[in-house]
């Protein structure tokens, strides 16, 4: 029986499971690993501060999701494999009311993303300001 996600131990699990998976898929891991080089410690430390303010209440994130992704070459189907690999991810390690909000809130910043995005490259005077 698989537990709920309740500590930042479990957050760190999910999240280096999930970019391990990022990493290897053939058509998003390459634009990920473009743009983070080297600095792989450092994004996924910021991912586990991300996901404890987002689904343990501990604030430690303080910042802006969306810029990193305004310039990105990234469109609804690479959200669908992201959202994927994010929902096959939790699945196969939790179970519960956490992981259901995990995968909830996922799809809902992916679908504001996408918005952004085809916005943006629909206007192109138009600067993301947040
Ligand atoms: C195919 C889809 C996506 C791609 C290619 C992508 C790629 C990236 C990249 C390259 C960065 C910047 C890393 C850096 O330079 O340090 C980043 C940051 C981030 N991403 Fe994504 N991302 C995607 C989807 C998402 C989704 C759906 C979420 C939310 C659930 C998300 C949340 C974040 C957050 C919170 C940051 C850190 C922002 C900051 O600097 O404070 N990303 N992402």
């Amino acid at each position: 029986m698989k537990n709920d996600i309740r500590s930042i131990e479990d957050i760190r699990s999910l999240v280096d499971t999930f970019y391990g998976k990022v990493r290897n898929d053939a058509t998003i891991g390459p634009i990920f690993n473009q743009v983070i080089e080297g600095r792989w410690p450092e994004h996924l430390q910021k991912m586990y501060r991300f996901w404890q303010t987002v689904l343990l209440g501990e604030h430690t994130y303080f910042g802006s999701p969306f810029p990193p992704h305004a310039q990105l070459p990234i469109d609804r189907t690479h959200f669908a494999i992201w959202l994927n690999l994010w929902h096959e991810t939790v699945n196969e390690l939790f179970n519960g009311e956490k992981a259901n909000e995990a995968k909830w809130r996922a799809d809902k910043m992916a679908a504001m993303f996408i918005t952004k995005i085809e916005y943006y490259n629909n206007n192109s005077a138009a600067r993301p300001l947040i």
